[in-house]
């Protein structure tokens, strides 16, 4: 049966500033995204009710395959939005970690609202697209722009940010994954407890302006030295076996090594290829499960297969 194929990237958040919880309950944030080429694939088919099915290279046993699989309630969302009144079968492969800190869930997302878009003839502008990816979840309008961005608000908010070159990453996965609000309430405990000069909360978070300007320059030394996440200490609480994975990067050439999101991913950057085949063979002989990704690469898109 004829089918629409289409594919998003995941991602890594090479700055993340939490300011204050606001009125929705979700965190102000400032963060410069990054997308990387560990890809999802979602495949879309014509069939009058909403189902999904799940395959790749990793574990997709947590993910759930009903009405609460982001994928479906993307494409359920569209059809509200356009009065479409048949279905999707939707058949995805994962490659990002599930509940990694890399929005693998919300790249199902952004490519089911795409996929499913051209398979109805629905015919959305990007702009109405985006708009549902923002109610999806925090991280999807950047799933589905993809490149190089800064998000404000909840992280949904976009500007572009200029970026030159490609990055070479290392990613660490874990063999489990972490519940991003778990870890937000985490912060927000070390904040309570902890003096305010420890873990401060900004009144209003932005993105360093060295960062932009190592994103400008392709330069990874510059980016390596500006990474940073305020959740990171949190996801360490949380997991604190992540240290020593930490620790083993930056002892096998990385230059610098970051929690992505909420981890529990692990992401270095290395100098370039070589670098990171170096350092991709020291951490799998050390049985961490790693994989190799550049960044930025592209938003949602269809595929022509
Ligand atoms: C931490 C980040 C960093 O990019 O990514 P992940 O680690 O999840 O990939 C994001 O802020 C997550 O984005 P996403 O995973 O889309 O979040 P959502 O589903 O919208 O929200 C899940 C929950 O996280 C918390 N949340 C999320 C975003 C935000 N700005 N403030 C929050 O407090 C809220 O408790 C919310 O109910
Ligand atoms: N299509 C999906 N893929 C992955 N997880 C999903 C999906 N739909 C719903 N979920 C749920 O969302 C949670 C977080 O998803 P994910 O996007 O993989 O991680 P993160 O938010 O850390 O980037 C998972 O634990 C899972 O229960």
């Amino acid at each position: 049966m004829q089918g629409v194929h289409a594919r998003a990237p995941g991602k890594i958040n090479v700055f993340l500033k939490v300011g204050q919880v606001m009125d929705d309950g979700y965190h102000d944030v400032a963060t410069a995204y990054q997308a990387v080429s560990l890809h999802e694939d979602v495949f879309a088919y014509e069939a009058s009710d909403f189902s999904v099915t799940l395959s790749g290279s990793i574990d997709t046993i947590d993910v759930p395959t009903d009405g609460s699989n982001l994928a479906i309630k993307a494409a359920r969302a569209l059809a509200r939005k356009t009065g479409y009144r048949g279905g999707v079968r939707l058949e995805i492969e994962k490659h990002v970690p599930v509940a990694g800190g890399m929005g693998g869930g919300s790249a199902d997302a952004a490519a089911t609202l795409l996929a499913c878009d051209a398979l109805w003839g629905t015919e959305c502008s990007r702009e109405e697209l985006l708009a549902i990816a923002a109610k999806l979840g925090a991280d999807v309008p950047f799933a589905f722009t993809g490149g190089t961005a800064v998000g404000t608000g909840r992280g949904d908010q976009l500007s572009p940010a200029l970026a030159t070159g490609h990055f070479q990453w290392v990613l660490a996965f874990a063999e489990f994954g972490m519940s991003t609000p778990k870890v937000y309430s985490e912060l927000d405990r070390h904040r309570e407890r902890h003096a305010q000069d420890i873990f401060p909360t900004p009144a209003q978070p932005t993105v360093d302006a060295n960062v932009l300007q190592a994103l400008r320059s392709g330069d990874p030394r510059l980016l390596a030295e500006s990474l940073h996440n305020d959740l990171q200490a949190a996801a360490l609480h949380l997991a604190p076996g992540l240290t020593n994975v930490l620790e083993l990067g930056e002892e096998n050439g990385a230059l610098a090594g970051i929690v992505s999101g909420s981890g529990p991913t692990v992401a270095f950057l290395a100098a370039d290829v070589d670098a990171a085949l170096e350092l991709q063979v020291a951490l799998s002989a050390a049985r961490v499960t790693v994989a190799r990704a550049t960044g930025p690469v592209h938003g949602a898109r269809l595929i022509h297969d």
